[in-house]
């Protein structure tokens, strides 16, 4: 038995979800491209739940759905005020999605339309702790959600305390979508992993969060603004990072395990971090982006990935940068519940090998003789 390092190029699993083959990302068949340019972000849920795009009727009921869960259990909530002021906002947010499951009566039901309701109310649910977490920490008390067409809305709303600009809406809307779903990333293996052993589906998205929280993995986006500010102005940008690159040090939000290409949501992130830029008139951030790309790409032939130009799109609408990976997961809950559902649907537990690089042959030596 010989050990694939990172399971590298594995196939460890079918799924009809999501596909990146030769760097196009599709879900469910539907180009990102179009999906970038034409749908919601609630739209694209619904297509990866249930593999097809809603019509009208389907669509409404989902939203009144997502308004219907979007409150979180008042027990969450107080739970939420005794976290201290200083921690991490992804340890929070894993913290109390798992308590959710508590206040959740049928969290252990596992009939799949149970399951498939538990899915919306965690994507109903999840923008409302992450925006509750925020004003907590803040000495501020939590806003309710309101009745919305869009989580995007509302998840600005609770987290601002005003009624958002329909330009950040619809940014922060396509930044849902593209990050909705990824064929076998780590949290989504996670998350299969997890309930493949029958376990909730609670459960699986708790696992999925710690796994998001990585810094190789969703953490990225919030270290790439770290190193921006750390970089501080576009004239120290490339002694910057030409020094981490002569270091051997990694710059965040670049490369990617399967793209090497070139990640097919960069580009609609850039534009919108352009774009977002020139209506806020600080072009800074962008701007040195830009340099760092052209740098890393021209050294070292490496691609930005998903989490590179989100950091400056997210700052852009005036969010706070320890709440990019919540956000990343408000979006990714909806690949995560799908890949769980159609676990559930197909399961097989998984539970691969190990080769062995240990000693072998030892005896026990009795405590007082070693
Ligand atoms: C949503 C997402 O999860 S997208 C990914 C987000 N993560 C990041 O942006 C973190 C930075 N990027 C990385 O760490 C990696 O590119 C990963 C984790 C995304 C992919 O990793 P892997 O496929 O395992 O590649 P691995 O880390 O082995 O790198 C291969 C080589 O490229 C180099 N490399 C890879 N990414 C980078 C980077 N961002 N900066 C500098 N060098 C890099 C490695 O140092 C290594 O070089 P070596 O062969 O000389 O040792
Ligand atoms: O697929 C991956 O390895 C990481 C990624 O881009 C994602 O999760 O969106």
């Amino acid at each position: 038995m010989t050990a694939t390092k990172g399971l590298e190029g594995i196939v460890a699993t079918t799924s009809s979800i999501s596909s990146i083959i030769d760097g196009v990302l599709t879900y469910r068949g539907f180009d990102i491209d179009d999906l970038a340019e034409n749908a919601s972000f609630e739209e694209v849920a619904y297509l990866l739940w249930c593999g097809k795009l809603p019509n009208r009727a389907e669509l409404a009921q989902l939203v009144q759905d997502l308004n219907k869960y979007a409150a979180v259990p008042d027990s969450v909530i107080e739970q939420i005020k005794t976290y201290p002021k200083d921690t991490n906002s992804m340890a929070a947010l894993r913290t109390a999605i798992s308590s959710l499951a508590l206040y959740d009566p049928e969290a252990n039901d596992m009939t799949p339309e149970a399951n498939l309701r538990k899915a919306i109310k965690l994507q109903a649910q999840i923008p409302t702790i992450i925006a509750a977490f925020a004003r907590i920490r803040q000495g501020k008390e939590p806003i309710a959600p309101k009745q919305c067409e869009s989580i995007a809305e509302n998840f600005l709303y609770m987290l601002l305390g005003t009624d958002p600009e329909p330009v950040a809406i619809q940014a922060l809307d396509k930044a849902l979508v593209l990050h909705a779903d990824h064929e076998l990333n780590a949290s989504t293996f996670t998350a299969r992993v997890t309930v493949a052993t029958l376990s909730d589906i609670y459960s699986g998205v708790t696992s999925a969060i710690g796994a998001l929280k990585g810094p190789l993995h969703g953490g990225a986006n919030e270290a790439v603004m770290a190193m921006l500010e750390d970089i501080g102005s576009l004239e120290n940008t490339v002694p910057y990072i030409n020094g981490k690159l002569a270091n051997k040090e990694k710059i965040m939000g670049f490369g990617h395990r399967v793209y090497k290409n070139g990640d097919p949501r960069a580009k609609h992130l850039q534009k919108m971090s352009y774009e977002l830029s020139k209506i806020t008139g600080n072009l800074n951030w962008y701007n040195m982006s830009i340099k760092i790309e052209e740098i890393v790409t021209g050294q070292k032939g490496l691609k930005p990935n998903v989490d590179f130009y989100s950091a400056s799109v997210y700052t852009s609408l005036e969010i706070p940068r320890d709440l990019f990976t919540p956000i990343f997961a408000i979006s990714r809950t909806s690949g995560w519940t799908a890949h769980i559902l159609e676990q559930y649907e197909n399961n097989r537990l998984i539970r691969p090998r190990a080769e062995y690089t240990g000693v072998s042959g030892q005896k026990y030596i009795p405590i007082d003789g070693r």
